[in-house]
């Protein structure tokens, strides 16, 4: 991880608001207005973080993903003793998977879960479909009420989902993220924002990517040169601590 700057600060409205919080980062530090922000947590489902999940079975290495669902965990507190959003993202489709697509998807050719079944049908119906251990949320990670869960069938969370129109309801130009993979999801839907206009930071250290350490590498150099900014949960902590204001109402 390389140093995060403190200076010199972004700021999309220009002016110092009141509620801001200032979140160190790379290539620059970015202020966070908290009834502008809302931290997103990308599908840290058992299919993305635990042994025996979809990843796992179809040959990814999840081994690491413990310090990440405490990372993440981390900041969730963080965001809500600050009065951000939360917001939950669970990937995945029906059992019968006709969201997924048939043949004429190439989500169909290029998910490494419906192939993964294809390969070996004995797993038909386990992977990534909702009511099952793998879609669910990892145990240590509970949406409460104020939090918003949000389903989606495709990598970008903006594709085929109500986020743009709940982000733009209630205000919100910042999004923070975390979660599995950094490479696939997070980048998607970081990606995905910056085309309509709303400013993306990763948290890193609470990322992981879907395959080799140089995709973590590659994904968070194309989103800090590219696309947005990068920080880390610990930024995020301190620099809640130390903006002065009381935690807003979140309704
Ligand atoms: N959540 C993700 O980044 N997913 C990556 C791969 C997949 O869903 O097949």
């Amino acid at each position: 991880m390389s140093t995060l700057k403190t200076t010199p600060v972004v700021r999309c409205d220009g002016a110092a608001s009141d509620d801001e919080i200032v979140l160190p980062g790379r290539p620059e530090a970015i202020a966070l207005p908290r009834s502008q922000t809302a931290l997103i947590v990308v599908d840290m489902q058992n299919a993305y973080a635990s042994a025996g999940g979809y990843l796992d079975l179809a040959g990814f290495d999840v081994s690491a993903t413990g310090p990440v669902i405490e990372k993440t965990a981390r900041a969730i507190r963080a965001a809500r003793a600050a009065g951000l959003r939360v917001i939950f993202f669970q990937n995945g489709w029906d059992a019968d998977y006709v969201e997924a697509g048939g043949p004429g998807s190439p989500n169909w050719h290029k998910s490494n879960a419906l192939k993964t079944m294809r390969r070996q049908p004995e797993l038909n119906g386990q992977f990534l479909a909702r009511g099952t251990w793998d879609y669910a949320l990892v145990d240590t990670l509970t949406p409460q009420a104020g939090d918003i869960v949000l389903p989606k069938p495709r990598y970008s969370g903006f594709f085929n989902t109500a986020l743009d129109s709940m982000l733009r309801a209630r205000g919100i130009r910042h999004l923070l993220f975390t979660g599995i993979a950094t490479n696939v999801c997070v980048e998607s839907t970081l990606r995905d924002g910056f085309f309509l206009e709303y400013f993306g930071t990763v948290l890193e250290d609470a990322t992981y990517q879907a395959g080799p350490p140089a995709a973590q590498a590659a994904a968070l150099f194309n989103i800090e040169t590219f696309f947005g900014w990068v920080s880390s949960v610990e930024a995020l902590e301190s620099a809640c601590q130390h903006t002065d204001v009381e935690a807003t109402e979140t309704a």
